[in-house]
Protein backbone atom coordinates (compact mmCIF):
# COMPACT_ATOMS: atom_id res chain seq x y z
CA UNK A 1 0.00 0.00 0.00
CA UNK A 2 2.94 2.77 1.14
CA UNK A 3 4.55 1.52 -2.69
CA UNK A 4 1.21 2.03 -4.59
CA UNK A 5 0.85 5.54 -2.41
CA UNK A 6 4.36 6.48 -3.13
CA UNK A 7 3.47 5.73 -7.07
CA UNK A 8 0.55 7.71 -7.57
CA UNK A 9 2.26 10.95 -5.44
CA UNK A 10 5.04 10.54 -7.94
CA UNK A 11 2.67 10.34 -10.75
CA UNK A 12 0.61 13.22 -9.68
CA UNK A 13 3.22 15.59 -9.63
CA UNK A 14 4.75 14.69 -12.87
CA UNK A 15 1.22 15.18 -14.09
CA UNK A 16 0.70 18.86 -13.18
CA UNK A 17 4.01 19.50 -13.81
CA UNK A 18 3.65 18.91 -17.80
CA UNK A 19 0.22 20.13 -19.06
CA UNK A 20 1.41 21.13 -22.59
CA UNK A 21 0.97 17.83 -24.07
CA UNK A 22 -2.44 15.37 -23.54
CA UNK A 23 -2.53 13.47 -20.89
CA UNK A 24 -2.18 10.18 -21.53
CA UNK A 25 -3.40 7.12 -19.63
CA UNK A 26 -2.81 3.85 -21.32
CA UNK A 27 -5.11 0.61 -20.31
CA UNK A 28 -4.06 -2.66 -20.09
CA UNK A 29 -5.10 -6.24 -19.19
CA UNK A 30 -5.56 -9.50 -20.51
CA UNK A 31 -8.29 -10.52 -23.14
CA UNK A 32 -11.96 -9.83 -21.20
CA UNK A 33 -10.44 -8.49 -18.19
CA UNK A 34 -12.73 -5.43 -18.07
CA UNK A 35 -10.52 -2.89 -19.58
CA UNK A 36 -13.36 -1.58 -21.63
CA UNK A 37 -16.29 -1.59 -19.26
CA UNK A 38 -13.74 0.36 -16.23
CA UNK A 39 -12.97 2.84 -19.06
CA UNK A 40 -16.47 4.28 -19.59
CA UNK A 41 -16.76 4.49 -15.97
CA UNK A 42 -13.60 6.34 -16.06
CA UNK A 43 -14.43 8.56 -19.23
CA UNK A 44 -17.78 9.34 -17.96
CA UNK A 45 -16.25 10.54 -13.93
CA UNK A 46 -13.34 12.43 -14.94
CA UNK A 47 -14.00 13.27 -18.08
CA UNK A 48 -11.06 11.55 -20.19
CA UNK A 49 -11.83 11.05 -23.78
CA UNK A 50 -12.11 7.40 -24.07
CA UNK A 51 -10.35 5.44 -27.01
CA UNK A 52 -10.21 2.03 -27.71
CA UNK A 53 -7.63 0.50 -29.78
CA UNK A 54 -9.93 -2.53 -30.29
CA UNK A 55 -12.89 -0.74 -31.49
CA UNK A 56 -11.27 1.08 -33.67
CA UNK A 57 -9.80 -1.45 -35.42
CA UNK A 58 -12.77 -2.84 -35.71
CA UNK A 59 -14.32 0.22 -37.00
CA UNK A 60 -11.98 0.18 -39.79
CA UNK A 61 -12.31 -3.35 -40.51
CA UNK A 62 -16.10 -2.76 -40.98
CA UNK A 63 -15.57 0.38 -43.02
CA UNK A 64 -14.14 -1.89 -46.49
CA UNK A 65 -10.70 0.47 -46.50
CA UNK A 66 -8.15 -1.38 -48.36
CA UNK A 67 -7.15 -2.91 -44.79
CA UNK A 68 -10.43 -4.52 -43.46
CA UNK A 69 -9.97 -8.15 -44.60
CA UNK A 70 -6.02 -8.03 -43.09
CA UNK A 71 -7.62 -6.80 -39.93
CA UNK A 72 -10.29 -9.02 -39.79
CA UNK A 73 -7.84 -12.03 -40.37
CA UNK A 74 -5.46 -10.90 -37.39
CA UNK A 75 -8.14 -10.23 -34.94
CA UNK A 76 -10.00 -13.44 -36.13
CA UNK A 77 -6.24 -15.51 -35.16
CA UNK A 78 -5.70 -13.69 -31.83
CA UNK A 79 -2.15 -11.75 -33.27
CA UNK A 80 -1.38 -8.29 -33.32
CA UNK A 81 -2.16 -5.33 -36.15
CA UNK A 82 1.09 -3.58 -37.57
CA UNK A 83 1.94 -1.02 -35.73
CA UNK A 84 1.53 1.77 -37.82
CA UNK A 85 -2.43 0.82 -38.92
CA UNK A 86 -3.31 1.29 -34.92
CA UNK A 87 -1.12 4.09 -34.26
CA UNK A 88 -2.28 6.15 -37.40
CA UNK A 89 -6.66 5.55 -35.77
CA UNK A 90 -4.91 6.54 -32.52
CA UNK A 91 -3.62 9.87 -33.60
CA UNK A 92 -6.47 10.83 -35.62
CA UNK A 93 -8.65 10.34 -32.71
CA UNK A 94 -6.65 12.36 -30.19
CA UNK A 95 -5.95 14.86 -32.94
CA UNK A 96 -10.30 15.49 -33.81
CA UNK A 97 -11.14 14.53 -30.06
CA UNK A 98 -11.10 18.23 -28.86
CA UNK A 99 -10.14 17.01 -25.24
CA UNK A 100 -6.85 17.22 -24.18
CA UNK A 101 -7.10 13.77 -21.45
CA UNK A 102 -7.17 10.86 -22.94
CA UNK A 103 -7.72 6.58 -21.90
CA UNK A 104 -6.38 4.77 -24.40
CA UNK A 105 -7.53 1.30 -24.05
CA UNK A 106 -6.08 -2.18 -25.27
CA UNK A 107 -2.90 -0.22 -26.42
CA UNK A 108 0.23 -0.67 -26.55
CA UNK A 109 -0.22 -4.72 -26.95
CA UNK A 110 3.49 -5.27 -27.95
CA UNK A 111 7.00 -3.27 -27.93
CA UNK A 112 6.26 -2.80 -31.76
CA UNK A 113 2.95 -0.74 -30.65
CA UNK A 114 5.19 1.20 -27.88
CA UNK A 115 7.83 2.41 -29.90
CA UNK A 116 5.73 3.10 -32.62
CA UNK A 117 3.33 5.59 -30.35
CA UNK A 118 6.12 7.21 -29.57
CA UNK A 119 7.48 7.88 -32.69
CA UNK A 120 4.25 9.07 -34.45
CA UNK A 121 2.50 10.32 -31.79
CA UNK A 122 5.52 11.92 -30.07
CA UNK A 123 4.66 11.51 -26.65
CA UNK A 124 4.59 8.81 -23.82
CA UNK A 125 1.92 8.17 -21.03
CA UNK A 126 1.45 10.11 -17.97
CA UNK A 127 -0.03 6.45 -16.01
CA UNK A 128 -0.68 3.32 -17.08
CA UNK A 129 -3.56 1.26 -15.56
CA UNK A 130 -3.39 -2.47 -15.60
CA UNK A 131 -6.60 -4.41 -14.53
CA UNK A 132 -5.15 -7.45 -13.19
CA UNK A 133 -7.22 -10.47 -13.65
CA UNK A 134 -7.22 -14.35 -13.26
CA UNK A 135 -7.37 -16.42 -16.48
CA UNK A 136 -10.29 -18.22 -15.59
CA UNK A 137 -12.40 -15.40 -15.07
CA UNK A 138 -10.82 -13.92 -18.35
CA UNK A 139 -12.22 -16.42 -20.28
CA UNK A 140 -15.77 -17.09 -18.42
CA UNK A 141 -15.99 -13.09 -19.37
CA UNK A 142 -14.84 -12.91 -23.13
CA UNK A 143 -17.61 -16.16 -23.64
CA UNK A 144 -20.17 -14.31 -21.96
CA UNK A 145 -19.69 -11.08 -23.42
CA UNK A 146 -22.11 -12.17 -26.65
CA UNK A 147 -21.28 -8.81 -28.59
CA UNK A 148 -20.78 -10.99 -31.64
CA UNK A 149 -16.97 -9.98 -31.87
CA UNK A 150 -15.26 -12.84 -34.61
CA UNK A 151 -12.12 -13.17 -31.83
CA UNK A 152 -14.91 -13.68 -28.63
CA UNK A 153 -14.60 -17.73 -29.00
CA UNK A 154 -12.42 -20.67 -27.04
CA UNK A 155 -10.06 -20.76 -29.59
CA UNK A 156 -8.88 -17.35 -30.35
CA UNK A 157 -8.78 -17.04 -26.36
CA UNK A 158 -6.55 -19.21 -25.90
CA UNK A 159 -4.05 -17.55 -28.76
CA UNK A 160 -5.30 -13.80 -27.03
CA UNK A 161 -4.01 -14.84 -23.72
CA UNK A 162 -0.70 -16.53 -25.22
CA UNK A 163 -0.09 -13.36 -26.77
CA UNK A 164 -0.92 -11.33 -23.74
CA UNK A 165 1.68 -13.23 -21.57
CA UNK A 166 4.33 -13.27 -24.40
CA UNK A 167 3.87 -10.04 -25.75
CA UNK A 168 1.71 -7.25 -23.60
CA UNK A 169 3.29 -7.87 -20.17
CA UNK A 170 7.05 -7.18 -20.86
CA UNK A 171 5.38 -3.78 -22.19
CA UNK A 172 4.09 -3.56 -18.87
CA UNK A 173 7.35 -4.49 -17.17
CA UNK A 174 8.61 -1.88 -19.06
CA UNK A 175 6.39 0.85 -17.68
CA UNK A 176 6.65 -1.06 -14.35
CA UNK A 177 10.82 -0.27 -14.54
CA UNK A 178 9.55 3.63 -14.46
CA UNK A 179 7.04 3.72 -12.13
CA UNK A 180 4.00 4.34 -14.31
CA UNK A 181 1.72 1.15 -13.58
CA UNK A 182 -0.81 1.10 -11.32
CA UNK A 183 -2.08 -2.35 -10.95
CA UNK A 184 -5.58 -3.06 -9.74
CA UNK A 185 -7.09 -6.02 -8.87
CA UNK A 186 -10.19 -6.67 -11.69
CA UNK A 187 -11.95 -9.40 -9.56
CA UNK A 188 -14.98 -8.37 -8.02
CA UNK A 189 -18.42 -6.28 -9.31
CA UNK A 190 -17.79 -4.07 -11.78
CA UNK A 191 -18.32 -1.27 -9.12
CA UNK A 192 -15.97 -2.79 -6.66
CA UNK A 193 -13.12 -2.86 -8.91
CA UNK A 194 -14.29 1.21 -10.13
CA UNK A 195 -14.10 1.76 -6.12
CA UNK A 196 -10.36 0.64 -6.68
CA UNK A 197 -9.95 2.81 -9.93
CA UNK A 198 -11.16 5.78 -8.64
CA UNK A 199 -8.84 7.17 -5.83
CA UNK A 200 -5.91 6.60 -8.45
CA UNK A 201 -7.77 8.79 -10.58
CA UNK A 202 -8.92 11.65 -8.25
CA UNK A 203 -5.37 11.46 -7.18
CA UNK A 204 -3.84 13.25 -10.23
CA UNK A 205 -3.84 16.73 -10.32
CA UNK A 206 -5.47 17.71 -13.94
N1 LIG B 1 -16.00 -6.77 -12.82
C1 LIG B 1 -16.68 -7.52 -13.69
N2 LIG B 1 -17.33 -8.63 -13.29
C2 LIG B 1 -18.01 -9.40 -14.16
N3 LIG B 1 -18.10 -9.15 -15.47
C3 LIG B 1 -17.47 -8.06 -15.95
C4 LIG B 1 -16.73 -7.20 -15.08
N4 LIG B 1 -16.20 -6.19 -15.84
C5 LIG B 1 -16.58 -6.44 -17.10
N5 LIG B 1 -17.37 -7.53 -17.17
C6 LIG B 1 -17.97 -8.14 -18.37
O1 LIG B 1 -16.95 -8.97 -18.94
C7 LIG B 1 -16.91 -8.81 -20.35
C8 LIG B 1 -15.53 -8.26 -20.74
O2 LIG B 1 -15.40 -6.95 -20.24
P1 LIG B 1 -14.71 -5.81 -21.14
O3 LIG B 1 -14.82 -4.53 -20.38
O4 LIG B 1 -15.28 -5.86 -22.51
O5 LIG B 1 -13.19 -6.35 -21.11
P2 LIG B 1 -11.92 -5.97 -21.97
O6 LIG B 1 -12.15 -4.59 -22.54
O7 LIG B 1 -10.78 -6.01 -21.01
O8 LIG B 1 -11.79 -7.02 -23.02
C9 LIG B 1 -18.07 -7.87 -20.73
O9 LIG B 1 -19.19 -8.68 -21.09
C10 LIG B 1 -18.34 -7.12 -19.43
O10 LIG B 1 -19.70 -6.73 -19.32
N1 LIG C 1 -3.33 -2.42 -29.88
C1 LIG C 1 -4.12 -3.37 -30.39
C2 LIG C 1 -5.40 -3.62 -29.80
C3 LIG C 1 -6.17 -4.63 -30.32
N2 LIG C 1 -5.72 -5.36 -31.38
C4 LIG C 1 -6.51 -6.47 -31.95
O1 LIG C 1 -7.86 -6.39 -31.54
C5 LIG C 1 -8.21 -7.54 -30.75
C6 LIG C 1 -9.24 -7.18 -29.71
O2 LIG C 1 -8.70 -6.25 -28.80
P1 LIG C 1 -9.60 -5.50 -27.72
O3 LIG C 1 -8.69 -4.61 -26.94
O4 LIG C 1 -10.77 -4.87 -28.40
O5 LIG C 1 -10.23 -6.65 -26.84
P2 LIG C 1 -9.67 -7.61 -25.68
O6 LIG C 1 -8.82 -8.63 -26.38
O7 LIG C 1 -8.88 -6.83 -24.71
O8 LIG C 1 -10.92 -8.18 -25.13
C7 LIG C 1 -6.88 -8.06 -30.23
O9 LIG C 1 -6.91 -9.43 -29.85
C8 LIG C 1 -5.98 -7.82 -31.45
O10 LIG C 1 -6.19 -8.78 -32.45
C9 LIG C 1 -4.48 -5.10 -31.94
O11 LIG C 1 -4.05 -5.75 -32.88
N3 LIG C 1 -3.70 -4.09 -31.44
Amino acid sequence: MAFFKTVIAKLATEASSNRCNPFIAFVLGGPGSGKGTQCVKIAETFRFAHLSAGDLLREEMSSNSENGTMIHDIIKDGKIVPSEITVNLLRKAIHSSGNHKFLIDGFPRNEENRISFERIVGVEPDIVLFFDCPEEEMVKRVLNRNQGRVDDNIDTMKKRLEVFKKLNLPVIDYYSAKGKVCKINAVGTVNEVFEKVQPVLAALRI
